[in-house]
């Protein structure tokens, strides 16, 4: 037989089901955040200091207000009189503290948010391609423009006020107890009611805001997919859709936004009422008390002035339950990122290599982007430093992936992979990267000048260096006939560039690194006939004394290659010189009067 649980049951699981996450969400928060606070500790022990500064003013304040009533009703006023610049000094060392407090909580809190920025934007460049490829641009994006301002429930003076809080509840408790203890028992009965009812709101709103950010981080991937996709929008005429697509995500954020509102207007009303009824049942039972002469009317004013103080710590310490669990869900989404391993712990930086070639051997390389599919298999290649190798293929047989896997982008899961007889493994990103040059189908053009463009490829080119690259390119006169020459801007992506021109600028580049091993994917297949012959001759200079490997889809480009490589399904199954394969019937043969036929068809 079967028993439903019972409701009381359900309902405490679910309190430690809530308990344990956000004891896990406060374990993640010191381990993200703790460097930072230790970092900033100055800002937050100022922060502190402050808290007890604001007690004291707190308690001369309710003080001297109650002792001028007793003064004004008692008819003293030189007494009355007296006390005046007391009250002016407060007033001002209340501006003061409050002056400090914000400039004191700019540098806690907006500097550890910078800090964060940083370390995030260090740890994505420090990432392995492996993360940031299944990462969308959009999502990366989100956690800079909503992840961090999401933590901001934990630090600054939203930390401090953990402790600050209590301690202003306690000593106004205190004090109004010493005024009259029955009156200061009966002010704190709402509390339970209090603190049951911010925490309800703090979980709503807990799962309200990662629903948000959810939803947030959906539409920066989608903003920044039809951004990048206008071409392709354009062609399918997908602007309705698109738009269609996007209006129902932002209505949808919207109504996220408009229920944590409503959420938080309701807890707010239900703050004042509780603060406004506390205040009412003191008043009256507080003019009781002054009636049956038990107190003073100073000590009632007194005691009217500090009820305030008692409602705020308390429904603040509800408040921040709910910006504590508004936080958790950035939180977790920056220790998502942060919490991947990197691939090095220093920033990469040029590091020039003395060797003008360098050997390359793949020793028995196995490897697959996942553990289930294998795309590389038992690949075995010995490269001598200068030669020229060309790999030839089918689409996916794995040419491209053998790139990614000699630049470090990808670790094998079985065999070596060395570069100058040194196993990669043991080469740091910088050295081996920068002892390689790659000019691949797709050129990514920063935003800036053509210079800017042509001079991230080493430090230190020079003006004259630069020039005789872009000739050897082809690309000089090109240059010289736009309106600012070299200072001509590029668009974000490179728009307004052909796809030629901006090759050409992935060989200027490659030129321009002056690296021992050179990679060419296809380097010459966006350019027209006459130029690609030019570029084909500047690219066959460049390539005199450095380790070579192109891969080439037209065999023509390959016919002077060292060696010729065949791969098919992850697999060399020929190699040799063309001359030699063009004997045998194999794959080659078999390839090359394939593209025989392709030419005369389309001529
Ligand atoms: N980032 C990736 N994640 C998962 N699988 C991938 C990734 N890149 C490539 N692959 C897969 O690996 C296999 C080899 O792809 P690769 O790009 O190396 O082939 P290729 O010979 O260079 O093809 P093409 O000539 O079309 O560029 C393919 O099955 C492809 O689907």
């Amino acid at each position: 037989m079967t028993r439903n649980p019972s409701a009381v049951r359900v309902l405490l699981g679910a309190l430690r089901d809530q308990w344990r996450s956000t004891l896990q969400a406060a374990s993640i928060g010191r381990r993200l955040l703790a460097p930072l606070l230790i970092r900033h500790w100055r800002a937050h022990a100022g922060l502190l200091v402050l808290v007890f500064v604001e007690i004291a003013l707190t308690l001369v304040t309710a003080w001297l207000m109650g002792a001028m009533t007793d003064a004004a009703v008692g008819k003293r006023f030189e007494e009355l009189l007296g006390m005046i610049p007391w009250a002016v000094g407060i007033v001002a060392l209340n501006i003061a503290a409050g002056y400090i407090g914000i400039h004191l909580q700019l540098r806690a809190s907006d500097r550890l948010m910078r800090d964060m920025r940083e370390q995030l934007l260090r740890h994505i460049l420090l990432l392995p391609p492996r993360y940031t490829d299944q990462s969308r641009a959009g999502t990366l994006l989100t956690h800079f423009n909503q992840d961090i301002y999401g933590i901001e429930g934990m630090i600054g003076s939203n930390l401090i006020q953990i402790l600050r809080f209590p301690i202003i509840f306690a000593a106004v408790l205190i004090y109004m107890a010493q005024i009259h203890w029955a009156l200061a028992v009966v002010s704190i009965a709402a509390a339970p009611l209090v603190a049951v009812v911010g925490g309800t709101f703090g979980l709503l709103l807990k799962r309200n805001s990662r629903a948000t950010y959810d939803q947030v981080e959906r539409m920066n991937v989608f903003l920044s997919e039809i951004i990048h996709g206008l071409s392709v929008i354009r062609s399918f005429t997908l602007e309705k859709q698109s738009y269609d697509r996007y209006t129902a995500q932002s209505e949808r954020l919207y109504g996220l936004a408009l229920q944590e509102t409503r959420l938080r207007g309701i807890y707010s009303a239900f703050g004042q009422v509780a603060g406004s009824g506390i205040f009412l049942f003191s008043l009256c039972f507080g003019a009781y008390l002054v009636s049956t002469a038990q107190i003073t009317v100073g000590s009632m004013v007194a005691f009217l002035n500090l009820t305030g103080h008692l409602i705020y710590p308390l429904t603040g310490m509800a408040g921040l339950w709910i910006g504590f669990q508004n936080s958790i869900p950035a939180l977790e989404r920056l220790a998502a990122v942060l919490d991947q391993p990197t691939e090095s712990t220093r920033l990469s930086e040029y590091t020039p290599s003395e060797a003008h070639g360098l050997p390359v051997r793949f020793e028995d390389v196995c490897f697959g982007y996942d553990d289930e599919h294998r795309v590389i298999h038992h690949i075995g290649l010995h490269i001598e430093a200068g030669q020229t190798v060309a790999i030839v293929g089918p689409s996916g047989a794995g040419k491209s992936t053998l790139f990614a896997l000699l630049q470090g982008l990808y670790r094998p899961q079985y065999g070596e992979i060395t570069v100058g007889n040194i196993p990669i493994d043991r080469l740091s990103p910088a050295e081996l990267r920068s002892s390689i040059a790659v000019v691949s189908q797709d050129t990514f053009l920063f935003a800036g000048t053509i210079r800017d463009n042509l001079l991230l490829a080493r430090p230190g080119v020079t003006e004259a260096e630069m020039v005789a690259a872009a000739r050897a390119a082809s690309l000089h006169d090109f240059i010289m006939e736009q309106p600012e020459g070299y200072e001509t801007k590029v668009g974000e992506r490179g728009i307004g560039l052909s796809g030629g021109q901006r090759q050409r600028i992935a060989i200027v580049r490659a030129i321009l690194k002056d690296a021992p091993i050179l990679l060419l994917d296809e380097a010459t297949s966006a350019l027209d006939s006459e130029t690609e012959h030019e570029v084909q001759q500047a690219l066959e200079q460049l390539q005199l004394g450095r380790t070579t490997i192109v891969i080439a889809h037209r065999l023509s480009t390959v016919i002077h290659a060292d060696r010729i490589i065949v791969m098919q399904e992850g697999r060399i199954v020929e190699a040799g010189r063309h001359d030699e394969l063009v004997q045998q019937s194999g794959p080659y043969q078999r390839l090359l009067q394939r593209q025989l036929i392709e030419q005369s068809t389309s001529a």
